[in-house]
């Protein structure tokens, strides 16, 4: 017997980590119009553009209404990329590896008095020298974590795309400003198959079987803690396959909250999580109301449904001279219908 009813009916669910990529634009033109479909309603839009990066307000505005123009219907919460550039007027967009917050007090401190989110991407960069691995990045960042929550203690972070049971455990020990968000793909993937598999490969990349039991396990006792960022990450095929190095990322937008339901269901046949544990409120928590309540925005005004079997992944999508391949392409995967 399934461990999963065949069908749920839920809150619109919330994206709190996207990557619709530059708008206007063929990737956004291709991706955008999929949220919706996805069950999605509001998405967190993440900053990292090429070649230059969203890092000011008057970029973001603009950056939000080219995303309305594809698609009015989503609502988009925008976010600036943190660079040592943000804290001049322009230019010289030097991306930091970030390790020491020192050079951002002053950004962190007035984020803390505004109630501003910071998004982390909690990895440190790989160094050979220090023994620092895609392994093991992610756990090398948690004492800054801790470090910047004992600094700021009001500061609302997200350490974004837990992938390791240790950052699940750091996130869990602080308090209830800092959360995290899990992927969809994170909950199924393990390290043996994205080295086979350049449509697997992201980062932070997946890892161990126990590391992925303690992020199934997140989101079924979540309670707010964790939820539903899905860092869909569209790359056209010519920058995963070809010359030159692979791409970062995982493209699960249009199925992503089938993907955490299969994810989920086979937890449950491996015995990673206990078979009762997925609930109405469980999936809706995790999918919408967690996310939704930790940024302020009100809680869903529509249902979705979503149906075992309802629907097939595209082999790829292609449009304007790109090509995306998404996540289990061609397989069959959960429906989504709005009510
Ligand atoms: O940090 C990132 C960036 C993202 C992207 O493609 O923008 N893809 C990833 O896998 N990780």
């Amino acid at each position: 017997m399934a461990a999963l009813k065949n069908s749920y009916t839920l809150p619109a669910a919330a994206d709190m980590h996207v990557h619709l990529r530059n708008a206007p634009g063929p990737i956004a033109a291709l991706v955008t119009p999929t949220i919706r479909r996805a069950g999605i309603d509001t998405v967190f839009v993440m900053p990292n553009l090429a070649p230059r990066p969203v890092v000011s307000v008057a970029e973001a505005l603009d950056y939000k209404k080219a995303l309305q123009q594809l698609d009015p219907e989503v609502n988009y919460l925008m976010s600036l990329y943190l660079t040592r550039a943000s804290l001049r007027t322009h230019d010289q967009l030097a991306a930091v590896g970030v390790v020491s917050f020192e050079p951002f007090h002053e950004v962190l401190k007035t984020m803390e008095e505004e109630g501003i989110v910071l998004n982390l991407h909690g990895e440190v960069p790989s160094s050979a020298a220090d023994g620092v691995t895609v392994m093991n990045a992610e756990i090398r960042f948690l004492p800054v974590l801790k470090d910047l929550v004992g600094k700021y203690p009001k500061l609302k972070i997200v350490l974004e795309h837990c992938t390791s049971a240790d950052a699940v455990e750091a996130v869990r020990s602080l308090h209830d400003n800092v959360v995290g968000t899990i992927t969809a793909h994170h909950l199924s993937l393990l390290v043996d198959d994205w080295s086979a598999n350049v449509h697997h490969y992201c980062k932070p990349s997946a890892k161990s079987p126990e590391d992925r039991r303690a992020l199934l396990n997140a989101v079924v006792t979540s309670n707010g803690k964790f939820f539903l960022g899905t860092d869909s990450a569209p790359h056209d095929i010519t920058s995963k396959k070809g010359k030159g190095n692979t791409a970062a990322g995982v493209f699960t937008q249009p199925h992503a909250l089938g993907y955490v339901l299969t994810a989920l269901e086979e937890a449950i046949a491996r015995g990673d999580i206990p078979a009762d544990a997925v609930t109405d409120d469980v999936l809706a928590g995790f999918f919408s109301t967690y996310g939704r309540r930790f940024y302020g925005v009100a809680p869903a005004a529509r249902q979705i449904r979503l149906t075992r079997g309802g629907a097939r992944v595209a082999e790829s999508m292609s449009g304007d001279g790109v090509e995306v391949v998404p996540f289990h392409a061609g397989e069959e995967t959960w429906g989504v219908e709005w009510l």
